[in-house]
């Protein structure tokens, strides 16, 4: 495996993860493999210096990143995570995710993926937002509603969009809705959006439980991070009538085998921001969370997380990855020779995106639909996409991943060389 100059990865670096699923999928791309270089590499990757002046009169400066991984079949498109731990290798990775996710959906986007350096519990609001209007600023020469559109991801909400759009529209002096999605409703936003990453997640659970005959009525799920994707994927599978029997988030690790108190789950996660004074639970080790006794397993924070060993010592008889990257690939073999199904990030995640493409064509159109009618697209378009991706994956005998990738890079690669190598 080569690597970019510019990079150290280790074995368990997210975009070692990348690679490694890339160079699966190659033996199933035919001629279109020649292209494969294309994605081993981002097309383009900004670092930007976000200085500013903090509450007591002091200056600091941030470490920001805007990386456009492919942009063959359209403009980027990705979040924004701001995280203490964020890195440009880690940005690299998720914006090529964001590649493949869009195009296994079939959106007309490319990949992309930004993030700060920052822990954003240690700011205040005004601190909070000086700093996303300056990182604004900064990389707003390479973002813009035909060229490159942030939407939010870990740490990052309605609010910090709806900075990030005004600051891109004074910037360049006209109303830009169409610069980010996942804005508040009244700024261009879209009816469902918030719900619509742990909506796909719910989607595409659906379809692979029912194709394992797994019953969602009684399942037992547990959940590893309980903010926007995981809060409302759990939601919806409590509404079908399963069990929410274990959570973590960053303040704690608890189990329910007799099920979560939803309502005052959210109560708390909305007073504390974080689940750990929830009372009706057990409060376990944090490693104790791969032991859990479950049928369906919802990763939803980080990178990295399942482990080979911890692979090992999953119950659960379905994975579905609401995180990007939270299963290494060594780990995936152990999932599969332990019979557990796993369906990738790059589908499992794609509702988010999808109705964040609905909004940038509500935008553009400046004529918004109502929730019932985004759900019920998404639900259908999330469906037909699995499909595929099934009938791939039955006809090569190889996993969901894998799959996911062979049908997203067919249509990537094909771009590519429909474009051809010189502009
Ligand atoms: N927001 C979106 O629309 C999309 C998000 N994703 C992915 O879903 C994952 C979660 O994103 P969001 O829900 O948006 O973020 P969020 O900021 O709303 O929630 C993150 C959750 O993870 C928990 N967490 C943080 N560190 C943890 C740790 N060390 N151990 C256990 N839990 C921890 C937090 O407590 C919180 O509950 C990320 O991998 C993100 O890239 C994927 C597709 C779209
Ligand atoms: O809604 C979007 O544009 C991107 C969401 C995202 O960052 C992701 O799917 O990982």
């Amino acid at each position: 495996m080569s690597y970019l100059s510019y990079l150290t990865p280790t074995l368990t670096s997210p975009w070692h993860t990348y690679l490694s699923q890339v160079d699966r999928v190659l033996p199933y791309l035919g001629p279109l493999a020649r292209w494969a270089e294309t994605l081993k590499r981002p097309k383009r990757a900004l670092i930007v210096d976000v200085p500013i002046e903090m509450d007591d009169g002091s200056v600091a400066h941030f470490e920001g990143y805007r990386v456009q991984h492919n942009l063959s079949r359209g403009p980027g498109k990705g979040g924004i995570r701001f995280h203490p731990d964020v890195t440009l290798e880690e940005v690299m990775a998720l914006s090529a995710w964001m590649t493949i996710k869009c195009a296994a959906v079939n959106l007309p986007y490319g990949g992309a993926k930004g993030g700060i350096r920052v822990d954003p519990k240690k700011l205040s609001e005004k601190e909070l937002e000086r700093m996303t209007r300056r990182y604004t600023s900064e990389i707003g020469i390479i973002i813009g509603p035909q060229r490159d559109i942030p939407a939010p991801d870990v740490n990052t909400n309605g609010q910090i969009m709806a900075w990030m759009m005004d600051t891109y529209s004074m910037n360049t002096g006209m109303t830009a809705t169409g610069v980010v999605t996942g804005k508040p409703l009244h700024l261009g936003g879209s009816l469902g959006r918030v719900k619509a990453t742990g909506r796909g997640v719910f989607v595409t659970g659906r379809e692979a439980a029912t194709r394992i005959g797994l019953p969602l009525e009684g399942a037992r799920i547990a959940v590893q991070g309980m903010g926007n994707v995981g809060g409302s994927a759990a939601e919806l599978f409590v509404q079908a009538g399963a069990r929410l029997v274990a959570v973590q988030d960053h303040s704690a690790t608890l189990v329910n085998p007799g099920g979560f108190d939803l309502a005052k789950a959210n109560e708390v996660l909305r007073r504390d921001g974080g689940i750990a004074n929830y009372a009706d639970a057990e409060r376990v080790d944090r490693e104790a969370f791969w032991d859990v006794e479950c049928d369906i397993l919802i990763p939803a924070a980080l990178e990295g997380q399942i482990t080979p060993e911890r692979a090992q010592r999953i119950k659960a008889k379905l994975v579905l990855e609401g995180a990007n990257g939270p299963t290494l690939p060594q780990a995936d073999d152990v999932l599969a020779d332990r019979n557990v199904l796993v369906v990738p990030d790059v589908i499992c995640n794609a509702g988010g995106v999808t109705v964040s493409y609905f909004e940038w064509v509500q935008d553009f159109s400046s004529f918004f639909w109502s929730e019932d009618e985004i759900n019920a697209r998404l639900d259908r378009i999330m469906v037909d996409a699995l499909r595929k991706i099934w009938d791939t994956a039955d006809h090569y005998k190889i996993s969901l991943r894998t799959a996911t990738y062979a049908v997203a890079c067919e249509r990537i690669l094909m771009a590519r060389e429909e474009r051809g190598l010189y502009p």
